[in-house]
C-alpha cells in the first residue's frame, strides 16, 4: 500500500512541479496501445502536439519526455504568436514493428474523447499515414496527407525555420547571413534533418550527418554529397555549426566540454539537457544557441494553418519571420547578459501572462 501511494505521488508530483494541467493514460490491450497524453497549458487556445513514438525502456523515461516536450509546445505556440497551448503524446513501442491501423484508431478514440483540448500530428516516429487513421477517428488532428485536405507533412517547413534561424545565427557570429564556406553537422537525417540538409547544400555548405539508420545515412550522403560520420565523432569535430535534428538532450555538460561550435541550432524539441545550468554554460562558453522551440516552429505554423484554413503563404510568412524573432531573442539575450533560452522563455511567458490578463477581464 504504502508503495503504491508513493508512486502515485511521485508521479502526480512530477506533474505538478511541471505546471501541468493534466495528464492521460491510454491503455488498450486489444491493440497493444499504451501511450501518455500530456496536456500542458491552455491559456492561449487547444494544445497541440506531435505524437512521437519510441521504445522507451521505462514508463517514467516515458513520462518525463512527454511531460517536456508538452511544456515546450507551450512556449513554441507562445512565441511564435499563435493561439494554441501546449501538449504532447507518446506511444510506448517501436513504430517500426509495433504500430497498426488498429492502434492508431485506438489511439484516435482516445484523442477524440478530449474533446478537442488536445490535438496532435506527426513526430518521431510517425507519419502522415498514421495520421490519417487517427483522423477516421476524431477531426482533432492535423498533417493529414494534402489528397484529404491537410497540409501534409510539416517537416519541410520545420526544416526551412530551422535553415532561417541558423543564418540568423550566422549573421551575429560572423556578420553576415551568407553560408556558403561555413561547415554543419546535422545529427539525425530523418524528416527534418534531410530536407535541412537539402538547403543547406543548396547554399554550399558542409555537411556533416550521422544517424542510427546505417542505410538513411549513406542514403542521404550519397543524395546530397554530405560526408557520413560516426556518432562519437560529433562532438570533436571541428565544424561551424551543430544542428541536433534527432532526440533531445544531447547539449550536456559532457558534450559541451567538447564543442568547439560556435552555434547550435537545430529541430529537435529540447536539445539542453537542464536549460539554467546548460543555457548558462553555452553563454560562458561563448557558443550561440537558437532556442530550438523558437526556430523548429515551422511544422507548428503548417499545422495551425491546417486548422485556421490559412493558406500556404501565410504559413511561408510566419516561417520567415523566425530568422526576425531570432534575432530579437539573441538582442535581449546580449543586453541583459542572460542566454538565449533564457530571453526566449522571458518572451514566451510575457505573452501567456498578457493574454491571460485579457481573457479574465470580460
Ligand atoms: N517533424 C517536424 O515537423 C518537427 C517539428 C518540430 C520539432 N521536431 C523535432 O525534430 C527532431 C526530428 O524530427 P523528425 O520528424 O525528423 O524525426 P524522424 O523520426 O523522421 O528523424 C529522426 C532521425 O534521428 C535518427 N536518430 C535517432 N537517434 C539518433 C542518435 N542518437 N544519433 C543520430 N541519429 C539519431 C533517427 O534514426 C531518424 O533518422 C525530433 O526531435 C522532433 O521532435 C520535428
Amino acid at each position: 500500500m504504502s508503495g503504491n501511494s508513493s508512486i502515485v505521488n511521485s508521479v502526480l508530483d512530477q506533474i505538478g512541479a511541471s505546471g501541468h494541467k493534466k495528464v492521460v493514460y491510454c491503455n488498450d490491450p486489444d491493440t497493444g496501445l499504451k501511450a501518455i497524453i500530456a496536456i500542458h497549458d491552455t491559456t492561449l487556445g487547444p494544445a497541440i502536439g506531435g505524437t512521437r513514438m519510441w521504445n522507451y525502456a521505462t514508463e517514467a523515461e516515458a513520462l518525463e519526455d512527454v511531460l517536456r516536450l508538452s511544456r515546450a509546445m507551450t512556449y513554441k505556440a507562445a512565441i511564435t504568436g499563435l493561439n494554441l497551448g501546449g501538449g504532447n503524446a507518446v506511444i510506448i513501442g517501436d513504430s517500426y514493428k509495433g504500430k497498426s491501423e488498429a492502434m492508431m484508431r485506438s489511439y484516435g478514440r482516445f484523442i477524440k474523447n478530449l474533446n478537442g483540448e488536445f490535438i496532435t500530428a506527426e513526430d518521431v516516429g510517425t507519419n502522415t499515414r498514421d495520421m490519417e487513421y487517427i483522423q477516421m477517428e476524431t477531426k482533432h488532428v492535423t498533417g493529414v496527407p494534402e489528397s484529404l485536405g491537410g497540409a501534409g507533412n510539416p517537416a519541410p517547413t520545420t526544416a526551412k525555420g530551422v535553415f532561417l534561424g541558423i543564418k540568423a545565427c550566422v549573421k551575429e557570429v560572423f556578420g553576415t547571413d551568407m553560408l556558403a564556406g561555413r561547415s554543419v553537422v546535422v545529427q539525425g537525417i530523418g524528416n527534418v534533418g534531410e530536407h535541412l540538409v537539402e538547403l543547406l547544400r543548396a547554399e554550399n555548405v558542409e555537411v556533416y550527418i550521422s544517424d542510427i539508420n546505417e542505410d538513411r545515412l549513406q542514403h542521404v550522403a550519397r543524395t546530397y554529397k554530405a560526408k557520413p560520420i560516426s556518432a562519437d565523432k560529433i562532438f570533436g569535430i571541428n565544424a561551424d555549426i551543430y544542428a541536433p535534428c534527432a532526440l533531445g538532450a544531447t547539449v550536456n555538460s559532457k558534450t559541451i566540454e567538447k564543442m568547439k561550435f560556435a552555434i547550435i541550432a537545430g529541430s529537435a524539441n529540447n536539445q539542453l539537457a537542464d536549460e539554467q545550468l546548460h543555457g548558462k554554460l553555452l553563454l560562458d562558453k561563448g557558443i550561440l544557441f537558437a532556442p530550438d522551440y523558437l526556430i523548429n516552429a515551422g511544422g507548428l505554423i503548417s499545422c495551425y494553418s491546417e486548422l485556421t484554413g490559412y493558406g500556404k503563404k501565410r504559413t511561408m510568412q510566419l516561417t520567415e519571420n523566425i530568422y526576425n524573432a531570432t534575432r530579437d531573442v539573441i538582442k535581449m539575450s546580449k543586453k541583459d547578459n542572460i542566454p538565449t533560452i533564457w530571453a526566449a522563455n522571458r518572451i514566451a511567458e510575457q505573452r501567456i501572462i498578457d493574454i491571460k490578463k485579457i481573457k479574465s477581464s470580460f
